[in-house]
């Protein structure tokens, strides 16, 4: 009974190490050149530059809203006078995320279903006679359905499809050069549920006056969500009149860096602009188009159609986001891990100096002040050969 009684009065000890003081300048030396990086690691580093002390959140919640303005006139040989505006040369016209901007096509007007020659520029459409176009083959990445009939005229296989057949070519300077001075308005929400902060592009203190005229710059209009397309394109190192022929597609990246521990005005987004195509001129790769019609009824109750095969860019608005608020655990985990990094320099300095240095016990009997027990101490651990 009286050993248990020994026992818990020996938990309410408190234990502590001994230390000693080793007279060697090099280990000292050694030993506090550590420490000074241990703390310039964990002050510079942990606490000003990677924020340690903060609790972080980088999924944010996001929504997009885009809206384009502009108009451009064409006159082209087909369709004559043409005034296009955004709802005729964004598509989708709904304001999403990612769109896409007419800025050159070719037109073929007043289709009809009927019959005709395919395309000579479509291989699997050309024939010598008319067992080169079997009746009811579709023509591989062709315009319609082959009707069995080889026609002399164009060396092509008669089809069944929208006649006549698309035949302008690209034209090679952009007919929407115009487009370069559309504007894009960017509303960009963020929100960061951990925090129960929300924020958005658009600035407070901006009216409807300051948005109808300003144009972001990265140094006068920081924060105007206003871009002029021409300047879109030139801010990711190209010609908008080059992309505008062929198409292309950029990439708006907005950044959201917000340290909440100051006040929210100091959260603000930051634009980067790159070009999302590999940018290889004279290569089958480079450029964007696509095919559309536009279906009409006459009089008769007859329909055809007015074929676009539109070039132009595409925008992808992609956001990113991270926040940051003071909190205490991660500030102890950070200040723990520096303390535990200090401990393991006083141990390899220890190391150091039992087993590294050139000296013997006699020696460091002369740097440690240490008394007879303690000499009596070492000893019996072995620490001396
Ligand atoms: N692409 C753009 N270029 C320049 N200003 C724009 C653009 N889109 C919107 N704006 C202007 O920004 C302000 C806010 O636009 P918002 O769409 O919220 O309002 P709105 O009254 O419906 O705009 P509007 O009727 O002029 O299209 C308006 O003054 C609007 O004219």
């Amino acid at each position: 009974m009286a050993g248990w009684g020994a026992f818990f009065v020996s938990l309410l000890n408190y234990k502590t190490e001994k230390y000693v003081i080793a007279e060697n300048r090099r280990i000292g030396i050694l030993f506090r050149l550590y420490q000074l990086a241990v703390l310039g690691y964990i002050i510079g580093w942990v606490f000003v530059i990677k924020k340690g002390y903060q609790e972080r959140e980088e999924a944010i919640q996001t929504s997009v809203i885009t809206k384009l303005k502009g108009v451009a006139l064409t006159n082209s040989s087909e369709a004559g006078l043409h005034l296009w505006g955004a709802e005729d040369y964004v598509i989708p016209p709904n304001g999403e995320q990612v769109f896409f901007v007419i800025t050159n096509y070719i037109e073929t007007p007043n289709q009809r279903l009927g019959f005709c020659a395919e395309s000579f520029r479509v291989p699997n459409g050309r024939c010598q006679s008319d067992d080169d176009c079997v009746e009811g083959e579709p023509v591989t990445a062709g315009n319609g359905i082959k009707t069995g009939l080889c026609l002399n005229s164009t060396g092509t296989c008669e089809i069944h499809a929208w006649c006549p057949v698309e035949y302008g070519k690209r034209p090679r300077e952009p007919l929407l050069s115009e487009a370069e001075n559309f504007t894009i308005y960017i509303k960009n929400f963020i929100r960061f549920p951990k925090f129960e902060f929300s924020k958005s592009n658009v600035l407070e203190n901006y009216n409807d006056s300051y948005l109808k005229t300003c144009s972001y710059d990265s140094e006068d209009h920081l924060y105007c969500p206003i871009f002029r397309l021409g300047d879109l394109v030139s801010w990711t190192g190209n010609d908008f009149q080059d992309m505008a022929a062929k198409g292309g597609s950029v990439g708006i990246l907005i950044e959201w860096n917000c340290d909440l521990d100051k006040d929210s005005s100091q959260c603000n987004p930051q634009y980067s602009f790159t070009r999302l195509d590999i940018n290889l001129n004279n290569s089958v790769t480079s450029g964007y188009n696509f095919r559309f019609g536009r279906y009409y009824k006459d009089p008769n109750g007859e329909s055809f159609r007015t074929l676009y095969k539109v070039y132009g860019i595409r925008f992808d608005i992609m956001i990113n986001g991270q926040a940051g608020r003071f909190n205490i655990v991660p500030t102890i985990i950070a200040i723990g891990s520096g303390v535990a990094l200090l401990g393991i320099g006083a141990f390899a300095c220890d190391m150091i100096l039992l087993y590294m240095m050139n000296t013997n016990f006699k020696s460091i009997g002369k740097y440690l002040q240490i008394n007879a027990l303690e000499m009596h101490i070492i000893n019996c651990l072995g620490f001396m050969s």
